[in-house]
């Protein structure tokens, strides 16, 4: 999710300047990722003087959990438990893993693409702009032309992934038209995304020992997003979305062709993760972090653009139903060295301290806000 604007600083490192010395992130047991590439940045002073261009390397030790022959209607069964535990190590460890999911099929991603949002965008703004849902969800529609965010544009669909709220958002962008096979695409395309979600946020689940948590309410964002690539008045390399934690449980990010997507390794490192056809990028956002009680890192990412292409995403984020965010009794245990690590907080209200001019001011929101 969203926590803008850089006008109020929000950002901590929007810079745009990367240094380029090729680095492993923290060793992991998690197996081979051959599409990321990494890139060292320390400090911000750092990042300032630095190059922009990433150097790519084979980033054998990157997080990458291959989601195949798990069966999201049969958990416990098949590679099940194995997968669970590196989806444990992962989030623990980075906040984040590249997952291998093919059932997520590389054509239902270029029709979600290349037949679906490219459509959306070239809409006219003022037809974009009837994506809201209201002032009291300011950030859950259509951004565009934002302050700090430029050649950046998005839209989103709450619950996303269920057909009627396609259908209802579909009849907004194309009134009187038939929307037969766009809603089938992104309904094809979001409900892939919200199986690996329920399996993932499953695991987190049983691999915590919460018990009867699947019964927790959640609620979805379906985002689509658009980037600009730099024009010719602007450097090689340009943040479009500036670094961020997301609010969210966790957020799956689909990418299509063209890279930008950025994560921080906790020692400050940017690593650049190459799209693949066949994988979603899955990370923690402070919801998750809060609720396991900091054991899930909740990393620090940004959208980056060079080269020629406009960059799509798509986006599938899971937030808490209820309003109160709260670490279960079973994840504090004063004694075993996991005493509250964040007082329970109002999910919608720390959303808009991270927008405030207050929260702008911190890198950790979260901390600030409500930690012990
Ligand atoms: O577009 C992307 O790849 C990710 C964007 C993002 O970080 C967000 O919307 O929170
Ligand atoms: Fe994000």
């Amino acid at each position: 999710m969203l926590f803008f604007f850089r006008r109020y600083g929000i950002f901590p490192f929007h810079t745009h300047a990367e240094s380029t010395v090729a680095a492993h992130v923290a060793t992991n047991p998690i197996a081979e990722l051959d599409h990321l590439t990494s890139f060292e940045s320390s400090t911000e002073t750092d990042r300032e003087a630095a190059s922009e261009e990433p150097t790519t390397m084979g980033a054998a030790e990157l997080p990458r959990i291959d989601f195949t022959g798990v069966d999201a209607s049969a958990p416990g069964t098949g590679r099940w438990d194995a997968v669970r535990a590196q989806v444990m190590d992962a989030l623990a460890t980075f906040g984040w893993f590249d997952a291998h999911y093919p059932a997520l099929a590389p054509a239902q991603r270029e029709a979600l693409f290349d037949g679906a949002v490219r459509q959306l965008f070239a809409l006219p703004a003022d037809t974009k702009r009837r994506n809201t849902y209201g002032p009291g969800k300011p950030f859950h529609g259509y951004l565009g032309d934002l302050p700090d965010f430029d050649a950046y544009e998005s839209l989103a669909i709450i619950d996303g992934q269920k057909p009627d709220e396609i259908q209802a958002f579909a009849e907004l962008m194309f009134p009187g038209a038939d929307n037969a096979v766009f809603c089938e695409t992104v309904h094809g395309a979001a409900a892939q995304m919200a199986e690996l979600e329920g399996t993932v946020r499953r695991m987190v689940m049983e691999g915590l020992g919460v018990a009867d948590t699947q019964s927790e309410p959640m609620w979805h964002l379906f985002r689509v997003s658009e980037y600009g690539a730099p024009t010719a008045d602007e450097k090689e390399r340009e943040v479009r979305y500036g670094s961020h934690q997301d609010t969210s449980s966790l957020s799956l990010v689909c990418q299509h062709e063209v890279e930008g997507l950025e994560m921080q390794a906790r020692d400050g490192r940017w690593i650049l993760v190459r799209p693949s056809p066949a994988s979603l990028v899955v990370m923690a956002g402070n919801a998750l972090r809060a609720w396991s009680n900091d054991r899930v890192h909740a990393p620090f990412h940004r959208i980056s653009m060079g080269g020629e292409a406009t960059r799509y995403s798509a986006v599938l984020f899971s937030n808490p139903g209820g309003s109160m965010v709260r670490a279960p009794d079973e994840l504090v245990d004063d004694a075993g060295g996991h005493p509250r690590r964040f007082r329970e907080y109002n999910y919608d209200e720390f959303v808009r301290f991270c927008l405030s001019e207050e929260g702008g001011r911190h890198e950790d929101k979260l901390k600030v806000y409500c930690g012990v």
